[in-house]
């Protein structure tokens, strides 16, 4: 049995999001591009001989058995019949319901760390497909390679847009996923374009004008800080992001926020610190 193991959850951006058609079955199909940041939750697992899981702390409102975390490992433990189990321990810091994929990336680092510390040896497509089940924006964090997104956000092709430093934002309020794909005033009818027009066209965020709409915060935030840099929404929001060219430019402007606003700058990483992590020769507390 492995030995215990850290692994970062790392943030995503949508850089830019585009919704170009609803599916029959209420979904919609998606182009966006994903990037990683250099920020995230913490995970640390403990193996335990038993088959039991556990997880601490508990997330506000969210009920433990329901906790994307222990959701991947019953569904690792009982695609694969491993009889292993895992004390997790979650140090979470990034907002939840902030377009960041926080949960997303819980799930995936718990998929990826339990295939590593239980010795399964699934394959990353199986883990990426595993993870499809518990969320759309699951297999780009499996797969730990920033991608532009079709489909429902699974057809993942990888992309290598630049890596510049980010000022990230959370205007504190939460907005659910599916209330925004579910609104009738969401634009729903974006071009499908390849990867190489949308890269020359300028980057937007088709929920951003309803998201602002149905909440001024983020409105009010995002005019805030296009003063000082080209700024957007990621994924259904409410967290928006700056691009600067270097830390302190993004510190600065950081230092300057409203005060009910939290945030943090991290750099843009084409490759999820996820990997560097779990390739890296010392993996955390032993
Ligand atoms: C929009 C993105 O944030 C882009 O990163 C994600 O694709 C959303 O991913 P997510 O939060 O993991 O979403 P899921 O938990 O899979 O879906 C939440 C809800 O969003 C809606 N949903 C999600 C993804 C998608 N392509 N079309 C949708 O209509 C569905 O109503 C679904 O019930
Ligand atoms: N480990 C977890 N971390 C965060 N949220 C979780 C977790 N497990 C379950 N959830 C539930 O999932 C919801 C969405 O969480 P998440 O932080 O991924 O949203 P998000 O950042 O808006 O993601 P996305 O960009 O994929 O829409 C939360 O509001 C919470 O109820």
């Amino acid at each position: 049995m492995g030995r215990t193991l850290s692994l970062p959850a790392p943030a995503k951006l949508n850089l830019f999001l585009y919704i170009t058609g609803r599916r029959d079955d209420g979904y919609h199909n998606l182009q966006t591009l994903f990037q990683f940041v250099d920020f995230g939750d913490t995970l640390t697992f403990i193996p335990t001989t038993d088959g039991s899981l556990a997880l601490s702390p508990a997330l506000p409102g969210v009920a433990t058995e329901d906790n994307l975390i222990l959701r991947a490992a019953r569904l690792l433990q009982q695609h694969t019949g491993c009889p292993l189990g895992a004390r997790i321990e979650l140090d979470k810091r990034l907002p939840m319901g902030g377009g960041l994929g926080g949960g997303s990336s819980d799930a995936a680092t718990t998929l990826v760390g339990l295939n590593r510390l239980w010795e399964l040896g699934l394959a990353q497509e199986q883990l990426a497909t595993l993870g499809l089940s518990l969320g759309a924006d699951v297999p780009v964090f499996v797969k730990g390679q920033a991608a532009f997104a079709e489909g429902v956000g699974d057809i993942l092709t990888p992309a290598t847009p630049p890596e510049p430093w980010y000022l990230v934002l959370s205007p504190g309020v939460s907005v659910a996923t599916a209330a925004i794909f579910t609104d009738p005033d969401l634009p729903r009818n974006s071009p499908s374009l390849s990867l190489e027009q949308r890269l020359l066209l300028p980057w937007e965020n088709d929920c951003e004008a309803l998201v602002k709409k149905r909440h001024p915060e983020v409105a009010k935030l995002l005019g805030w800080l296009l003063e000082y840099a080209p700024s957007r929404m990621t994924g259904t929001g409410a967290c928006i992001f700056a691009t600067f060219d270097s830390r302190p430019a993004a510190e600065k402007v950081l230092a300057q926020v409203p005060d009910s606003v939290t945030g943090f700058v991290a750099k843009g990483c084409n490759i999820s610190p996820l990997f560097d992590a779990l390739n890296a020769p010392d993996r955390g507390p032993q």
